[in-house]
C-alpha cells in the first residue's frame, strides 16, 4: 500500500523518513480465526520502519479508533532531546483523541533490531505493533559481523477474547485473569486449531493444517540460498509469553541485543522475553534439498499454546516441500537452570563500555510482590500498585504542577527488610500510587529488582522489565533473596555486563542493574508484561526535566497541563 511507504528527504547526511499512519481496528485473520485487530494502515502487523542511525523518523500519526485514543511507543530508542515523543500515555503524552493527527518526530542514534507498539491499555496486545529496524549509518562504526542477507521476525502471543473483556476481568472480583493465549505469531502469523507439524506425529491431538499459502495466516517462508550466512533479528512483542526460538538442523551464534552488540557465542536456541531483541546469525550449511522448521513455543509458565513456526526454505526447494524432520522442541518450560545459563551467557562485546564503577549515588531495591486492594489482585513494587495519573508527568515536572501526582516519594526499599520472599505475602495489602523515583541528573544508579512468591503457596513467575530512555547493564542475576555482600557475584572474573534495555527476573530471584541516569526527561520502568503494567507492576524515574527545552504543548493538552494551557488551571511554577 501506497501509504506505508515512507518519504525519503535528504539534506547533506542527514535523511528524513516521513510516514502517514492510521491506526484503526480492522477484521484479520491472524491465526486462521477473524478477529478485531488494532491495525496501521489497514494491515497487520504494522508497517516496517528500516533507518540508518543519523535519521530522523516522522510518524504522522492519525487516530482513526472510534471511541479510544491511542500513544505509540519506541521501544529501544532512547529518545534523547525527544522525551515527549517517547509515547507512552500519562508519562510523554497526552493520548491522541480520535479524529486526531500528531506528529512523532525523533532521531534514531544507534544501531539495532527495534520494535514500536502501543502503550496505552492493552493496545499492544490488541495488536498495535511492528518492527524498526536501525542499521549503521554509511560514515559510522562498522558491524563486528558480516551477512549476507536478513530477515526480522517479530513475536507476539494472541487471544481469542477482545482487550476490552479481558482488562474487565482483570479488574473484577473475582479475579479473572487472561490465561494462556490461543496462539503464537511470527510476523503476525500463527495457526490455532491445527498444527503444520501434526504430520510428524500419528497421534497428534490437532488436525493438519490445510494451507494454500495466501492466507493471512499462512507460515512466514524465509528464502535463502545454500552456504550464506543470514541475519534473523526477532524482537519479542508478547503481552505474556517468554519464548524460545530454534532452527531445526541449524545452530546460531547471538551478536546482538536489545541494539547492543554482545561477545558472539553458538547456541541451539535462543530465549526470548517480551520486550527483548535479538539478532542471531545463521549458515545454511545443511542438506541443501531439504527445507527446515523454525519454532517458537513457551517458556517460563506451563504452556497451553502450540508453538508457532515458520519456514526456511533452501531455494531452489518449492516452499511447499515439508521439512522431513519435525520442528524443534521448545526445552521445558520449568527448566530455569537452563533458562538463567543462557541469559548469563549474554555478555558485552569484547571492548565495549563496561559500567562505571559503583558509586552508590543510589541504590533502589524494587521488590516484587502480587498483592490485593480492595478485593482486587494487583502487583506492586515496594508495596505500591502504580496507577498513572491524567496529566502526563513530563508536562507535571516541567511546569511544576504539583497537583498533578502524589509528591512523597515512592519507598527505596522494601517496606519491611525481614520480607519473606518465598512465601505468599503475609500481609496482602497494598496501596495504591503514582509518585516518581527522582534521580540526580548524570547519577549512577544501582537498581535490585526483587521477585518474591505470589498470592499462590510455592509460586514466583517470570517478569521482564524494561526501561524505556535508558540501556543498563545487568550486573548479575541470583538465587533466592538479595543479601549485602551479594555485590561480589556482580565481578565474577572476566565477566563483562550486557548493555541491555530490558532484562528478566527468574522466579524466587534478582536480577542487579546499573545505570546513569543521563537522559533529561520522565521514563516509566516497568514489567513489560502487558497485563502486569495494567495490574500495576511499573515505576516512573525522572532525571534532569530542567535542562529540557519547552515540552511541545500538542503533547500536553489533556489534564491539568491542558488546563493550564487553556488558562483555566494551576499555574506552572518551577
Ligand atoms: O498476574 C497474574 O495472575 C495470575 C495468577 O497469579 C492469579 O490468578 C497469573 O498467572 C499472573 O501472571
Amino acid at each position: 500500500m501506497a501509504m506505508c511507504l515512507a518519504t525519503r528527504a535528504s539534506s547533506g547526511a542527514a535523511t528524513t523518513l516521513h510516514y502517514k499512519w492510521v491506526v484503526e481496528n480492522i477484521f484479520w485473520s491472524p491465526d486462521g480465526q477473524q478477529n478485531m485487530v488494532m491495525a496501521i494502515n489497514g494491515g497487520f502487523p504494522g508497517p516496517n520502519i528500516t533507518a540508518k542511525v543519523g535519521d530522523t523518523v516522522e510518524v504522522e500519526l492519525s487516530n482513526n479508533l472510534n471511541t479510544e485514543g491511542v500513544v505509540i511507543h519506541w521501544h529501544g530508542i532512547r529518545q534523547f532531546t525527544t522525551p515527549w515523543y517517547d509515547g507512552t500515555a500519562s508519562v510523554s503524552q497526552c493520548v491522541i483523541n480520535p479524529g486526531q493527527t500528531f506528529l512523532y518526530k525523533f532521531k534514531v542514534d544507534k544501531a539495532g533490531t527495534y520494535f514500536y507498539h502501543g502503550h496505552y491499555g492493552m493496545q499492544r496486545e490488541a495488536g498495535l505493533y511492528g518492527s524498526l529496524i536501525v542499521e549503521e549509518g554509511d560514515q559510522g562504526q562498522k558491524e563486528p559481523f558480516q551477512y549476507d542477507g536478513e530477515f526480522s521476525l517479530l513475536l507476539s502471543d494472541w487471544w481469542h477474547q477482545t482487550v476490552y473483556q479481558q482488562e474487565v476481568g482483570l479488574s473484577s472480583d473475582p479475579f479473572q485473569w487472561i490465561n494462556e493465549p490461543q496462539s503464537l505469531l511470527i510476523n503476525g502469523r500463527g495457526q490455532y486449531n491445527c498444527s503444520l507439524a501434526s504430520r510428524y506425529n500419528s497421534s497428534a491431538a490437532l488436525p493438519e493444517c490445510s494451507l494454500g499459502g495466501g492466507e493471512q495466516w499462512a507460515p512466514n517462508v524465509l528464502k535463502v540460498l545454500p552456504n550464506k550466512t543470514y541475519r534473523l533479528r526477532i524482537a519479542s512483542t508478547t503481552s505474556l509469553a517468554s519464548l524460545n526460538l530454534a532452527i531445526g538442523g541449524h545452530n546460531v551464534t547471538v551478536v546482538e541485543a536489545d541494539g547492543n552488540y554482545v561477545q558472539p557465542f553458538s547456541t541451539t536456541d535462543v530465549d526470548i522475553y517480551s520486550g527483548e531483541t535479538y539478532s542471531v546469525l545463521f549458515t545454511t550449511n545443511q542438506n541443501p534439498d531439504e527445507n527446515y522448521w523454525i519454532s517458537v513455543g513457551v517458556r517460563g509458565r506451563l504452556p497451553q499454546t502450540p508453538q508457532a513456526l515458520a519456514l526456511v526454505n533452501y531455494l531452489p526447494n518449492h516452499a511447499s516441500k515439508f521439512p522431513t524432520s519435525p520442528p524443534p522442541v521448545t526445552p521445558q518450560w520449568d527448566d530455569y537452570n537452563r533458562s538463567k545459563a543462557f541469559s548469563n551467557r549474554i555478555q558485552g562485546l569484547e571492548g565495549t563500555t563496561p559500567p562505571p564503577p559503583a558509586d552508590y549515588d543510589r541504590r533502589i531495591m524494587l521488590l516484587n510482590t502480587q498483592n490485593t486492594i480492595d478485593g482486587l489482585t494487583v502487583w506492586a513494587i515496594n508495596n505500591v500498585s502504580l496507577s498513572f495519573p491524567p496529566t502526563p508527568y513530563l508536562g507535571a515536572l516541567k511546569y511544576g504542577i504539583k497537583a498533578a501526582f502524589d509528591q512523597t516519594p515512592p519507598p527505596d526499599t522494601f517496606p519491611d527488610c525481614r520480607y519473606d520472599i518465598m512465601s505468599p505475602p503475609a500481609n496482602p495489602n497494598a496501596t495504591t500510587g503514582n509518585a516518581i523515583y527522582t534521580l540526580d541528573f548524570n547519577s549512577t544508579v544501582d537498581v535490585i529488582l526483587q521477585n518474591a512468591n505470589t498470592l499462590q503457596p510455592n509460586d514466583s513467575e517470570i517478569h521482564p522489565w524494561h526501561m524505556h530512555g535508558h540501556n543498563f547493564w545487568v550486573l548479575g542475576y541470583g538465587d533466592g533473596k538479595f543479601q549485602r555482600g551479594d555485590e561480589k557475584l556482580f565481578e565474577k572474573a572476566g565477566r563483562r555486563p550486557p548493555l541491555k534495555n530490558t532484562a528478566v527476573i527468574f522466579p524466587f530471584g534478582w536480577t542487579a542493574l546499573r545505570f546513569v541516569a543521563d537522559n533529561p526527561g520522565a521514563w516509566p520502568f516497568h514489567c513489560h508484561i502487558e497485563p502486569h503494567l495494567h495490574m500495576g507492576m511499573g515505576v516512573v524515574i525522572a532525571e534532569g526535566v530542567e535542562f529540557l527545552a519547552d515540552v511541545p504543548r500538542e503533547t500536553l493538552s489533556c489534564g491539568l497541563t491542558g488546563m493550564m494551557f487553556s488558562g483555566n488551571g494551576e499555574e506552572g511554577h518551577n
